[in-house]
């Protein structure tokens, strides 16, 4: 019996892991769950799962779930704070990881479970975006297995040569590019005098995927995607330029791996993220993650469309900070967490977020990458600029 400890278990990521670890009650225990204040939602999921620990990083939240758990009769323990999340990710009783929390926040966690040698299921792609060089190391230092939820990256991962979880750099195994496909998001269509006028409620309403109000708001500005730029070179080891994104409106193909010899791999699927989370929990097995079979011809046609930069500026803006190295992609993905908490609560545009992250880059110096320490400063004085900025 395996034991997983789920990062960010009250999130939709949160929910398809769940979904597929009830699947098979005979495989995977849930030894931990974690959230950050929703304790309700933390309570519903100790209910069912019964794990050993759940850990609220607000300890008020904390609080409020072990009162419900001890009228409920429920065992788990539960504890609180961001040092008990660390900690749960490092924790020797767990064998698999997986990383959902959003944002920043996951980069401690992750780095730990990569320190204690886990398997990690990473959908937090933050986590590489601000330090890849670091986190990679710390995965092959210590005999960790880092396997890539992220859809476009599991399908990759699936098209690649791949012979054990351990294989980080493809640049010499006849790969030409990686081609990543992009939805274009909720305003793909949209002129750009509409999007002056873009709401949140408009920018979280995704096409095809249902996902978190932060990672929708990213493909809707296709930040998303400049992320995942910077999370394909880390995971795959291929620089900026044989890394490419088209559009594909209709997310069946998840990415794709072009070949020397001229063979181009997909990898296709429904769009629902149970799949790569199924994939990464049971590889090299497979296992059933309780999507339904696509069905091509409903599905019908497969459209695909260069990607602009000028109706995209922060997907340029991602090329541009990983093309720079060292800290500038911390500072890209600081700036643009500030900027998109702005434009949810109604404090700043939705045309201005890809204003705010330019402005910030040219304000924050980038420094070399390898040091944690380093690499947190530049978070925080990038969120200082981004600040600074918006106001
Ligand atoms: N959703 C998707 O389909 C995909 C998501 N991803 C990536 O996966 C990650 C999670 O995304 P998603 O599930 O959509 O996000 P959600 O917003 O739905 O969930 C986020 C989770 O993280 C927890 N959390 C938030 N802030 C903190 C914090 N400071 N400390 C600890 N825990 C925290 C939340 O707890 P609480 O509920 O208490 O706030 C929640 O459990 C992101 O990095 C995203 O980019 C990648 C590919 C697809
Ligand atoms: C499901 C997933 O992996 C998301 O990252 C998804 O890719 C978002 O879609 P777009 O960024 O292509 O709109
Ligand atoms: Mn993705």
């Amino acid at each position: 019996m395996r034991q997983v400890t789920l990062l960010g278990a009250t999130g939709s990521i949160g929910d398809s892991t769940l979904d597929v670890l009830a699947r098979h009650t005979e495989k995977y225990q849930v030894y931990a769950l974690t959230a950050n204040q929703a304790s309700e939602k933390l309570f519903e999921q100790c209910q069912r799962f019964q794990p050993k620990v759940a850990v609220m990083r607000d300890r008020d939240a904390a609080r409020t779930l072990q009162i419900a758990l001890k009228e409920a009769g429920i065992k788990t323990e539960v504890r609180y704070g961001d040092a008990a999340l660390t900690e749960i990710a490092a924790d020797p009783q767990s064998d698999i990881v997986v990383a959902a929390i959003v944002g920043s926040a996951g980069l401690l966690p992750t780095l730990a479970a990569a320190k204690a040698g886990k398997r990690i299921l990473l959908a937090n792609k933050e986590a590489l975006v601000m330090s890849g060089a670091l986190l990679m190391q710390t995965v092959m230092d210590n005999g960790a297995e880092l396997l890539p939820v992220d859809s476009e990256h599991n399908a990759i991962w699936q098209c690649l040569p791949v012979s054990d979880s351990q294989q980080y750099h493809f640049a010499d195994k006849g790969v030409r590019r990686l081609i990543l496909t992009a939805s274009g998001g909720p305003f793909r269509d949209w002129s750009a005098a509409d999007l002056a006028t873009v709401t949140p409620e408009q920018a979280v309403a995704h096409p095809n995927w249902s996902m978190g109000q932060k990672i929708s708001v990213d493909s809707a500005t296709m930040m998303n995607k400049g992320l995942e730029v910077v999370e394909a070179h880390w995971l795959f080891g291929l620089p900026a330029n044989q890394i490419e994104v088209v559009l594909h409106r209709q997310s069946i193909i998840h990415s794709m791996v072009d070949y020397l010899d001229g063979s181009v791999l997909a990898q296709m699927g429904n769009p629902d993220m149970r799949t790569p989370i199924a994939n990464t929990l049971a590889w090299p097995e497979r296992i059933d993650s309780g999507v339904m079979p696509l069905d091509l011809i409903s599905v019908g046609r497969l459209d695909f469309k260069a990607a602009s930069f000028a109706q995209f500026p922060c997907l340029k803006l991602a090329y541009q900070a990983l093309k720079a190295g060292g800290t500038s992609t911390a500072i890209l993905n600081a700036a643009n967490e500030v900027a998109v908490s702005a434009f949810l609560e109604n404090r700043l545009k939705f045309i201005d977020i890809a204003t705010v992250i330019e402005q910030t880059l040219m304000a924050v110096s980038s420094q070399t990458a390898d040091d944690l320490e380093v690499i947190l400063e530049a978070d925080r004085l990038a969120r200082q600029q981004a600040e600074r900025v918006i106001c």
